[in-house]
């Protein structure tokens, strides 16, 4: 990263700290992150993250990641919402003819540029189509210098390129089928990064870059790539934190539904904002039922965020000079997301 970049980052760390990097007995400052790339519907689900997080009183603020892309219009809904819009660059992986497992993953690479947000001591990542349903902030608690996530299954035909796959081995049910020691050595545990507990740093953030420039891509994109790099850190916790919607008929023995606090709504035709009930698996009841409960806080008025200062009640009600405003006094840390009084 050049110098000048590196400056900025750190200046910005810095302001955010309150003049000086963070000095011991600071209150450690936490969010929950999330990534929003192009004008399309995902946005949904960034509204429904957000207001699902107020719904479960959490006392940390919702920073969006948002690409260019991302038009004005979609930022002052978010804005609106409560949350700290933050733009990023793209990161592209290297030039590659790489099939990736979804065409557009590749656009999922940009999710590294949240190792720059060092003003946060400890932030959780989660994607835009994860709904919150209990309280999770006592994540942010884990010990440092680990990698926190859910174990992913390998029963999707979207794994139908490894070998994991073809011979019906899954670290979800590891002696079904026993891993094959003919295919050379055992997968090291590998996490769904949909979710994930982490500490953004510059050191690691431009250490992840490089290592990106050599790395050729591979069919989940950015979160091979996050497995390969964070290998040696990776501490898997449990399902309940990120539920991978095929563990219901993949792994069922797996799953206690009325335990879960995180669902990961990545199965294919699961996206609540775009749910039609036709896909595979999409009739099942228990998806019905979580696709209707995602529907119930994105529709519940009184999850809506509630301004609670002037500079944000002008900006929120305003037009779009104001909501830039808010967006700059968000970005500057003047404003911060905080929950309206527990809703119904
Ligand atoms: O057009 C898109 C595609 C993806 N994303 C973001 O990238 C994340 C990862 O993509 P997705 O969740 O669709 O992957 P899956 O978990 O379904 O494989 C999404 O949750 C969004 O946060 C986005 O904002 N716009
Ligand atoms: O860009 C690569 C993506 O990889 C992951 O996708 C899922 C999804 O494709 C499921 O359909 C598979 O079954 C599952 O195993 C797989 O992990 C993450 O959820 C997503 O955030 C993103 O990192
Ligand atoms: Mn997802």
């Amino acid at each position: 990263m050049a110098p000048n970049m590196l400056n900025a980052a750190v200046n910005r760390a810095e302001a955010a700290a309150g003049g000086g990097l963070a000095k011991a007995g600071s209150l450690p400052s936490r969010a929950y992150v999330t990534f929003l790339a192009g004008n399309g519907d995902y946005v949904k689900g960034v509204v429904g993250l957000a207001k699902g997080l107020r719904k479960v009183n959490t006392a940390y603020p919702l920073v969006v990641a948002v690409l260019p892309d991302v038009p004005e219009e979609h930022r002052r809904i978010l804005v609106n919402q409560g949350c700290i819009v933050r733009q990023i660059e793209p990161v592209y992986p290297p030039e590659n003819h790489t099939q990736f497992a979804m065409a557009y993953y590749v656009i999922n690479y940009s999710k590294l540029r949240i190792w720059e947000f060092v003003e946060y001591s400890k932030m959780i990542y989660l994607d835009g189509d994860i709904q919150v349903y209990d309280n999770i902030d006592h994540l942010f608690d884990l010990p440092d210098g680990q990698f926190y996530a859910v174990m992913d299954c390998f029963c999707e035909k979207t794994w139908s390129h490894t070998p994991q796959y073809k011979i019906g081995y899954c670290q979800q049910c590891p002696d079904r089928v026993k891993w094959d020691e003919g295919l050379g050595p055992k997968p090291p545990l590998y996490f769904n990064a949909g979710m994930f507990v982490f500490e953004p740093c510059l050191t690691t953030y431009y250490d992840l870059l490089q290592t990106l420039k050599i790395t050729p891509p591979t069919p989940f994109a950015e979160q091979d790539f996050l497995n390969m790099f964070f290998k040696d850190i990776y501490k898997p916790i449990p399902n309940i934190y990120n539920l991978v919607l095929a563990m219901l008929w993949r792994h069922p023995e797996n799953v206690k539904l009325d335990q879960v606090k995180v669902v990961h709504y990545c199965a294919a035709g699961s996206k609540p904002w775009r749910y039609t009930g036709k896909e595979e698996h999409m009739d099942r009841e228990d998806i019905k039922m979580l696709v209707k409960k995602w529907w119930d806080i994105y529709n519940n008025a009184a999850l809506d965020y509630i301004a609670t200062s002037p500079a944000a009640t002008t900006a929120a009600r305003g037009q779009v000079a104001e909501a830039k405003l808010t967006a700059a006094l968000t970005e500057a840390g003047v404003i911060h997301f905080i929950p309206a009084p527990s809703a119904a």
